[in-house]
């Protein structure tokens, strides 16, 4: 079978490189979806030490023989390490980590940065990732269009452009956005031979990933790198120190670091019994970020969160009152953040989080407090606030509120406009309930047909539940409020106010 042979010339590749791994792990290639995942032949104790990989087998620009030609062009990042892919993968069996490229996929169909416009438009339509993965296609577009085809058309060696094609660079992106770590200073992050076969368990990982330098310290790699909003514009400026010349082959190295002494540790750090899978970990995310990187998502992920974006509030509160009303609560609300805040000066809030519990972020409260603050009060903070008073109910509030005391808050009308909040972001999930989405999850199998289907159904359904615990959360499970229904705004009410 030629999944068997690929596997089997990826090991003889890997005793050629000195990757070493024990004879307990089983490296599987499923037939039905050529996904490989990692076993245990026999028992795995913690603390047991599974693999070494040379660093300088790994697949990263400074290994890469075009090293030379991507950093004379400045190309950085993610961008420079797909070009070296790129690259490697054009010279076939001539790149020294052929049968390493070949045992991996062309590509990860399953990270949405792949997926049609359609697909997006359909599967992803109201969730953190619906826009995200859109502006995500545009700019990779358009860093292919301004960077990669200049780099083809005035690279001093001959590069055949159709292995450096939009698709291909597409192609680069998911396989680095789902398999590339952080190696060292050095080599930066790239593609981690052996290692990059290991599936991910949120929580409940069994091994870990560590370099280990000629000095003898070590340092976890707890994560791969998985920042894809990190695109090359902002990624880090090259250490020119840390350059080394150009090569023109991989085992070579001449910047004063010798990484043939280098190695990277895979170490147990809890038992597994023969015949489990054997797990790593590629960090603490929740769905959307494991979706948007790797494509795959996992029921009840305790780091699942949800976002209400500003402009949804801004809409609630236009629904209710005037855009000067709207305004003018918005940029005191902003005003008094910079006051309690100075750091956030520069930033700009565009949404609020909500955690896996369904708690929002105070500044969501504070800002829904402010709109339907009754004109009196507001008026008094307003000036209170202005004259530096230090008294003024509300100003005491919310001068003193906190994270852990933000029930205070909870007023009846912030109750109910949180309610409508979440409402109208609920809605931008489209006709179909909540209740459809469970039902459509329970009917989908996660096989390789429906693996798309599969994952934004889950999505759709985690970010769902945390607007429920939302509802509860605003419908009276969040406690509190009392003191301030009483002594407070309570007796607002809530009308167009023009
Ligand atoms: C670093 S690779 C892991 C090895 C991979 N299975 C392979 O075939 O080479 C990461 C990719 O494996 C898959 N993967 C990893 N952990 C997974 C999980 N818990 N559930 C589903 N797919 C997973 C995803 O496609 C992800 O993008």
């Amino acid at each position: 079978m030629a999944s068997s042979r690929r596997m089997r010339a990826f090991k003889r590749w890997m005793k050629y490189q000195s990757v070493e791994y024990s004879d307990a792990l089983d490296l599987i290639i499923q037939q039905e979806d050529q996904q490989v995942s990692v076993k245990a032949l026999c028992d795995l104790h913690e603390g047991d030490l599974i693999a070494t990989i040379p660093k300088r087998s790994c697949l990263t620009v400074k290994s890469s023989a075009v090293c030379h030609l991507i950093e004379d062009f400045c190309l950085e990042g993610y961008m420079a390490l797909s070009v070296a892919l790129m690259f490697e993968k054009s010279l076939g069996q001539n790149s020294p980590w052929y049968d390493y490229l070949h045992l991996m996929p062309d590509c990860n169909p399953d990270v949405p940065l792949l997926w049609s416009l359609d697909e997006i438009d359909h599967l992803l339509m109201g969730t953190e990732l619906h826009k995200t993965v859109k502006e995500d296609k545009a700019l990779v577009y358009d860093d292919w269009k301004a960077c990669i085809v200049p780099f083809v058309e005035s690279a001093p060696i001959e590069l055949n452009p159709e292995d450096f094609g939009v698709e291909q660079y597409f192609a680069a992106k998911s396989l680095i956005s789902s398999r590339s770590f952080q190696i060292d200073d050095h080599y930066g992050f790239g593609m981690v031979p052996l290692a990059d076969l290991f599936n991910h368990k949120t929580n409940a990982e069994d091994v870990h990933f560590t370099s280990v330098s000629d000095d003898d310290t070590s340092e976890n790699i707890e994560e791969q790198v998985v920042d894809d909003d990190d695109d090359d514009r902002d990624g880090d400026p090259q250490n020119e120190s840390n350059v080394a010349s150009p090569k023109s082959d991989f085992n070579g190295d001449d910047d004063g670091v010798s990484p043939t002494t280098e190695i990277l540790e895979m170490i147990m750090v809890r038992d597994v019994k023969a015949g489990a899978e054997v797990f790593n970990t590629y960090g603490s995310m929740g769905n959307a970020a494991l979706l948007h990187r790797y494509g795959f998502t996992e029921p009840d992920n305790p780091y699942d969160i949800i976002n209400i974006d500003l402009d949804i509030v801004l809409q609630w509160s236009s629904s209710l009152f005037s855009s000067r009303h709207t305004r003018t609560r918005l940029s005191f609300w902003k005003s008094l953040l910079h006051l309690h805040h100075p750091e956030s000066q520069n930033q700009q809030i565009e949404y609020f989080e909500i955690s896996y519990e369904g708690e929002p972020e105070l500044e969501l409260l504070k800002l829904i407090f402010i709109i339907l603050l009754p004109e009196k009060e507001y008026n008094d903070l307003y000036h209170g606030v202005s004259n530096g008073q230090k008294f003024g109910k509300s100003r005491i509030v919310l001068g003193e509120v906190s994270e852990t005391n933000k029930d205070v808050l909870l007023t009846e009308n912030v109750r109910r406009g949180l309610l409508s909040v979440v409402d109208i972001r609920e809605r931008c999930y489209g006709l179909r309930s909540m209740e459809d989405d469970v039902e459509a999850l329970r009917k989908c199998c996660n096989n390789v047909l429906e693996k798309k289907l599969y994952h934004s159904l889950v999505l759709r359904v985690s970010e769902r539940r945390i607007l429920e615990k939302l509802r509860g959360y605003a419908g009276g499970g969040g406690g509190g409020g009392g003191r301030w229904i009483n002594n407070g705004c309570n007796g607002s009410t809530m009308k167009k106010n023009v």
